[in-house]
């Protein structure tokens, strides 16, 4: 196979790959080595744009053109070579070309406050082996394009207003902890974020997987395109398909006459996130990984393939590994969808997060409800520590929540929190303050009417249904079961 070269033509109006050698054109590696023309090469090539700008592998400046230096207000004496680029330019994408190897010839990009064409290119050595990369400005006065703008944003306005793509509402600087443990997690996130391959969270309920995968977006390349989430455990197995795949005009009675996009179709250009993706059914499996791999997806009823570009973020709170072997989960799409696996540590793993989050969380209720600030006793807060959290940081939400309505004073106790649930545990009696002698069973048998009574207005609510209740009362399923076996009834 012959090797594609890029070549420069002697007036310097043009460079374009080509495999045959014009007697008219210069070499680029004949260039680069600057054995044919006194000029510098970059200096060359930046004379065709607005400016130019190139990184070595470890994206620290080594040049930048002087209408570059003007268009980001860079003093002409300001010493920039082995400035790390995104120190200058925090939105830069020359770490992803360095990254994958890959040019993008056409790219929009604000800089400085301007939309500005781009291009972006690798630099490599005789051996493929990429030593920079370079990126050029070609247009800065976008007036031009004006029209084509304004209707790509009227399009979008619609489509948010029909709800048909959600923005990612979350950045990744949203997930508060300054626990080692979740700075270790950002740093993957924002690496993550940078490659375009499908990511695996792994994590507990109420640990931020959606947040993660929302921030991960909205970091990426993609974060100008829609972020499409879908619950595969929400959805009966008999809708899976025409939700996720879409259907085609006629696939099934009551269908609109020009069929309907399913969650893949409106990811396009974006992100879709999968939750709960052990919940999938195996007859969908196989679909999905033909999306993974070719890119490619078959709406319900049709024989038509659409092509799709999307990167797909998957979570699971259960155990995939374990379901392939037990045959529930296909071991090829579980290969698929690990190919960068991310671990959501438990909030009881990393309690030094506590303070921070209650302090965010309190606030934002506060904000929300428009109601004066309350603090959190020395007693709730040690009570806060001693607590497992099974629901995560959703729980601790929920009960802060709770803290801000049952608090008497200007501050909250541990049973606003709902500590007294968890009587009679010994050490629950210490950080309340509780004296556990004969005060205590009289308490215990008051709160236990309490919570039955509590137990059955919400199933009367619900008309039995459990998980409604369970929902209501702010605690799982399993918690709902148990509390109900304490019923003096049973
Ligand atoms: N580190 C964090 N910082 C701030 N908020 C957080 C953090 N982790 C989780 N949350 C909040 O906790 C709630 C639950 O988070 P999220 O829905 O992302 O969890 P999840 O792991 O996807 O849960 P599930 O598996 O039940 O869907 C959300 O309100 C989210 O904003």
């Amino acid at each position: 196979m012959q090797t594609k070269h890029f070549y420069i033509a002697r007036d310097a109006s043009l460079i374009k790959p080509t495999n045959h050698l014009p007697e008219q054109h210069i070499c680029l590696d004949e260039l680069l080595s600057g054995q044919t023309i006194k000029q510098h090469p970059f200096e060359l090539l930046s004379s065709l744009c607005e400016g130019a700008i190139a990184v070595d592998t470890a994206c620290r400046i080594i040049w930048m053109s002087p209408k570059y230096r003007q268009l980001i207000n860079i003093p002409e004496d300001k010493e920039l070579i082995g400035t790390p680029i995104e120190e200058l330019l925090p939105n830069t994408q020359l770490p992803r070309v360095l990254k994958s190897g890959k040019p993008t010839f056409v790219d929009l990009m604000q800089i400085n406050g301007r939309w500005c064409v781009v291009t972006r290119m690798p630099l490599k050595d005789n051996d493929a082996r990429v030593m920079g990369a370079i990126g050029f400005i070609f247009y800065t006065d976008l007036e031009s394009l004006r029209p084509l703008f304004d209707k790509f944003a009227r399009l979008k306005r619609q489509l948010e207003q029909q709800k048909l793509i959600r923005p990612s509402r979350y950045a990744l600087d949203d997930l508060i902890g300054q626990s080692a443990i979740i700075q270790q997690l950002k740093r993957q996130a924002r690496r993550a974020a940078l490659l375009d391959t499908t990511v695996l969270l792994l994590g507990e309920t109420g640990t931020g997987k959606e947040l993660l995968a929302q921030g991960i977006h909205h970091a990426s390349q993609r974060n100008g395109g829609p972020f499409v989430g879908i619950n595969m455990a929400a959805l009966p197995e008999s809708l899976v398909e025409a939700e996720l795949f879409g259907a085609a005009p006629g696939a099934y009675t009551g269908i609109d006459k020009n069929g309907r996009k399913g969650k893949i179709q409106l990811a396009d250009g974006g992100t879709l996130f999968l939750d709960e993706i052990a919940e999938m059914p195996l007859s969908m499996q196989a679909k999905l990984l033909r999306v993974l791999q070719e890119r490619e997806v078959e709406a319900l009823g049709s024989n038509r393939l659409e092509h799709v570009d999307l990167r797909v973020i998957a979570a699971t709170s259960g155990n995939l590994k374990q379901l392939v072997d037990e045959g529930k989960f296909r071991a090829d799409l579980y290969y698929r969808l690990n190919v960068l696996p991310i671990r959501l540590a438990p909030l009881r793993e990393r309690k030094e997060d506590i303070p921070l989050l209650c302090a965010h969380i309190l606030q934002s209720i506060q904000q929300q409800a428009q109601i004066p600030a309350l603090a959190l006793t020395d007693s709730a807060l040690a009570w806060l520590f001693q607590y497992s959290w099974p629901g995560n940081v959703r729980e601790l939400h929920n009960r802060l929540e709770r803290g801000c309505v049952m608090a008497e004073g200007t501050a909250i106790e541990p049973e606003d929190l709902g500590a007294l649930d968890d009587l009679p545990c010994p050490d629950s009696a210490i950080v309340t303050g509780i004296d556990t002698d004969t005060s205590l069973t009289s308490l215990a048998e008051t709160r236990l009417k309490a919570e039955q009574g509590a137990l059955q207005d919400a199933l009367q609510q619900t008309r039995g249904n459990k998980s409604s209740a369970a929902k209501l009362l702010g605690i799982s399923r399993a918690t709902l079961y148990e509390r109900l076996k304490k019923s003096p009834d049973n």
